[in-house]
């Protein structure tokens, strides 16, 4: 019965990105307010501090907050930390390189082996969301693959 519940949260950061690929505006730096949706599960634990809860949601955001939106809120993010033009970055940016093309697909898939590492035992990661733009966002639910970083 517990299964069946599956507490969610909503997060915020901005990031810049570009699709060096595309063809098209994404081709160029750009940003977005990223919305992050999470869903977890576990049981409805009868004792203790979290009495009632699946787990604290201030737990859950200062977690999330940690593994997921301190790295990227405000960062450039890449698939090579060089332009393929020769020009490097400048050291001091605030950098995320991940393996592949930083999509919204990619971005998501990256978060959840993130957090899917870094959530408690116990918790179990259902179900994510990330909205890159108003009109726009991926979903990924628990049973279909994630690749890693
Ligand atoms: N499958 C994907 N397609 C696109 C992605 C992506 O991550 N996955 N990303 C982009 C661009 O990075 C960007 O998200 C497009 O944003 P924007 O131009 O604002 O898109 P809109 O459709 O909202 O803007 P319009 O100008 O109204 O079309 C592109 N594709
Ligand atoms: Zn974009």
């Amino acid at each position: 019965m517990n299964s069946s519940f599956v507490l969610h949260r909503r997060f915020y950061f901005e990031a810049a990105h570009f699709l060096p690929d595309y063809l098209g505006d994404c081709r160029n730096i750009h940003g977005h307010s990223y919305v992050l949706e999470i869903g977890v599960s576990g049981k409805i634990q009868i004792s203790g501090s979290e009495r009632g809860m699946i787990i604290d949601l201030k737990r859950l955001k200062a977690l999330v907050q940690t593994s997921v939106l301190d790295v990227l809120d405000h960062a450039l993010i890449v698939e090579k930390a060089e332009f393929s033009n020769g020009n490097s970055i400048p050291a001091d940016m605030k950098l995320v390189v991940l393996r592949e093309t930083p999509t919204v697909e990619n971005l998501l898939k990256w978060i959840i082996t993130r957090l899917t590492e870094d959530l408690p035992e116990g918790i179990r990661l259902e179900f994510s969301k990330l909205h890159e733009t108003r009109d726009s966002w991926v979903e990924w639910r628990a049973g279909s693959a994630v690749f890693s970083r």
